[in-house]
């Protein structure tokens, strides 16, 4: 579970997530909500989920503009912990749409 993913494995993760890019140092997405408010709520519900999984994305807001960035600091580097976190904030982006 703590192995960092090779190249390869991380272009097939991303091939099954919205909008995410990225390499065996980090992967990333932004999503454009309707206002401050609604990005808030999704960061909100995001926080939710990283404390059940007990693994938190880097998150940066600016204004209604939402960045996720996901990588397993412990390591160095994108895990499978990560990509199953970016999978939990899809669901969480997609109820927010
Ligand atoms: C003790 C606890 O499990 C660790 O500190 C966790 C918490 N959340 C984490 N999140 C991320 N993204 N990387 C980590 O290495 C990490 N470590």
């Amino acid at each position: 579970m703590a192995d960092v993913l090779d190249a390869g494995a991380v272009r097939v993760e991303l091939g099954g997530l919205d909008g995410w890019s990225g390499d065996p140092a980090c992967i990333g997405r932004s999503v454009e909500l309707p206002g401050f408010r609604d990005a808030i709520a999704v960061v909100d519900r995001v926080a939710v989920v990283a404390e059940e999984l007990d693994h938190h994305p880097d998150i940066d807001i600016r204004w209604r503009t939402v960045t996720f960035r996901c990588v397993t600091h412990s390591v160095g580097g994108v895990t499978r912990r990560d990509i199953e976190l970016a999978r939990r904030i899809d669901e969480i982006v997609r109820g927010a749409a």
